[in-house]
This record gives C-alpha cells, structure tokens and sequence, in this order.
C-alpha cells in the first residue's frame, strides 16, 4: 500500500515517512484512523503538495549555488504565512542535504499544516531560535548564509510589527541572502531599491514583476507543479525544466 510521505513523494507504508508500521494492521477505512489523519479538500491537499514541493524547490537551489565552507550554516527565518511554511520545508530538505539549518520562526499561525511543518523540523533536530540574533555582524558570524522566508505574494504596504526590526539587521548583512519567491519587503510589483537585496532568488510558480529588480547573482525558478492547463491560461510560458529537477536556473 502507498501513501503520501512528508515530502508529498508516494512511499510505501512501513518505510520512513510511509506511517504506521508494524503492530496490529488497521483495515481500511478505519474511523479513528480517519480521525487522527483528518480529511483534506481537493484545494487544501493541492495547497499541501505545492508548499512541500515548492520547500523542496528552495533548498535544491541553495544546493546548486553551493555556498562554503561546510558543512554550510544556514539561518532560516520565517514567517507568518505561506512563505514562512516554505521555510521550514526548505529548512529540513537543507538539513537533508547536509546543511546546519537553524530557524526563527516568531509568529506561528495556528493551522495544523504549520504545526506539523515545525514538529517534522523538530524531529530532524533543527534548532529554533528564540530571538533574533540583535546584529548584522552576529549573524555573520554564525551563519553562511540567510534564508529569507518571512513574506511571499501576499505581503502589501509598509513592513509593519516585529519583522520591521528583523528586515533592518538583514539589511545590514554581509553574508548572502536567499530570498524564497519575493525579497521580504519589496512591494510584489514594483521592488524595494532600499530593502533587502537577496544574492539569490528563488521564484516560485513564475517570477513576480518584481524580479525585474532583482540585481542578485543567482536567479531560480522552483516549483515544479503547475500543470499545463493552468499555465496556458495563465500563459506562464514556463521553461522546460531538464529531466527530473524541480528548479530551473534563469540567471
Ligand atoms: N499557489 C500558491 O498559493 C503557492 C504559494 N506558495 C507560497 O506562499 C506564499 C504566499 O503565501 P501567503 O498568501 O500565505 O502570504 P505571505 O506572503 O507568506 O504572507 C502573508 C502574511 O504577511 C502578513 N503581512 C502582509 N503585509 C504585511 C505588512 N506590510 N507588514 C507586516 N505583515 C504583513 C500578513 O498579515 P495579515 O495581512 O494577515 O495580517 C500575513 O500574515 C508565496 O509567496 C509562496 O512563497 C508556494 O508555497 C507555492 C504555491
Ligand atoms: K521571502
């Protein structure tokens, strides 16, 4: 029997992220089992897959620009919406990889789908920050490099709260950022020329209008899950990714 793994891959039951194994076999259909899973919409198993395999995106493009010294120490911070749950997929597909991955994650919606994305983190025994590291040069210091997964597509307006403080040390980085989707801060269309400038951006789905600003070395399309009914209508025109890989490199 199959079922879907945490990284949205078919496993075999019994095999490592396949559930249950061993000890009494439950029949299927089994209410309590049901219960424990919880049933998802068609849209809200969709929503799933796309934040893990647009994770997985993240972190294969982190890998392919091959930051050092190793083994690469990575500060993952996230936030409150669906780029923040980008983060901690990327963060534990990184600790795969063989990166040290550390996380800030301060404002934690409550929704199921992220408590399970911090527990999967928690597991891999990634460590999670419980301040901002209060410098620039601190986390230069300790880190190789900054994974920015604070806001994604929908973020308007000025940064508003605590992550106004948090973009301000980012600001002052010397280490490179990786921005997932859209450098935190920059207005979704028109860009930030003062905020964050990421030395690598990882657009999911398609790039933003934004990305036309981008001035960073490293420019990766991930997210290899829109099917092509969509992106006629969207008229996407998504490059052809080459074989099996979930990112394509555009600069
Ligand atoms: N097809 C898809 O959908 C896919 C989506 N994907 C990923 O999801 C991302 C979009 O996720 P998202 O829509 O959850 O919102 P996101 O940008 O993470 O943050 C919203 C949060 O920010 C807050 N906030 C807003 N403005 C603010 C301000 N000025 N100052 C301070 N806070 C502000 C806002 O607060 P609120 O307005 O609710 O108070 C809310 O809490 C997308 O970029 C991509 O990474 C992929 O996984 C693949 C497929
Ligand atoms: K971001």
């Amino acid at each position: 029997q199959r079922v879907r793994g945490p990284a949205g891959v078919l496993v075999a039951r019994g095999q490592p992220g396949g559930g249950p194994r061993g000890g009494r076999s439950r029949r299927r259909g089994d209410p309590a089992l049901m219960r424990a899973v919880g049933v998802r919409s068609q849209e809200e198993a969709q929503a799933v897959d796309e934040e893990l395999l647009a994770g997985l995106s993240c972190a294969t493009a982190i890998a392919k620009v091959v930051y050092v010294p190793e083994p690469p120490t990575v500060l993952v911070i996230c936030g409150p919406g669906n780029n923040g749950g980008d983060g901690l997929v990327c963060a534990r597909h990184l600790k795969l990889f063989g990166y040290q991955p550390t996380i800030y994650y301060p404002k934690r919606p409550n929704k199921p789908l992220f408590g399970a994305l911090v527990t999967q983190c928690q597991k891999m025994d990634i460590p999670f920050l419980g301040e901002m590291p209060p410098s620039p040069c601190l986390i230069d210091e300790l880190y190789e490099l900054v994974v920015d997964a604070i806001f994604g597509f929908s973020f308007k307006g000025d940064v508003l709260g605590a992550f106004r403080s948090v973009l301000s040390v980012l600001s002052g980085l010397t280490v490179p950022i990786a921005s997932i989707d859209i450098p935190s801060g920059w207005d979704v269309e028109k860009g930030n020329s003062g905020g964050i400038q990421p030395d690598l951006l990882i657009s999911l789905t398609a790039p933003k209008k934004s990305a036309s600003h981008f001035t960073g070395r490293y420019h990766y399309l991930g997210g290899r899950f829109v099917p092509p009914a969509l992106e006629k209508k969207y008229q996407l025109n998504l490059p052809p990714y080459p074989d099996t890989e979930c990112v394509y490199r555009l600069q």
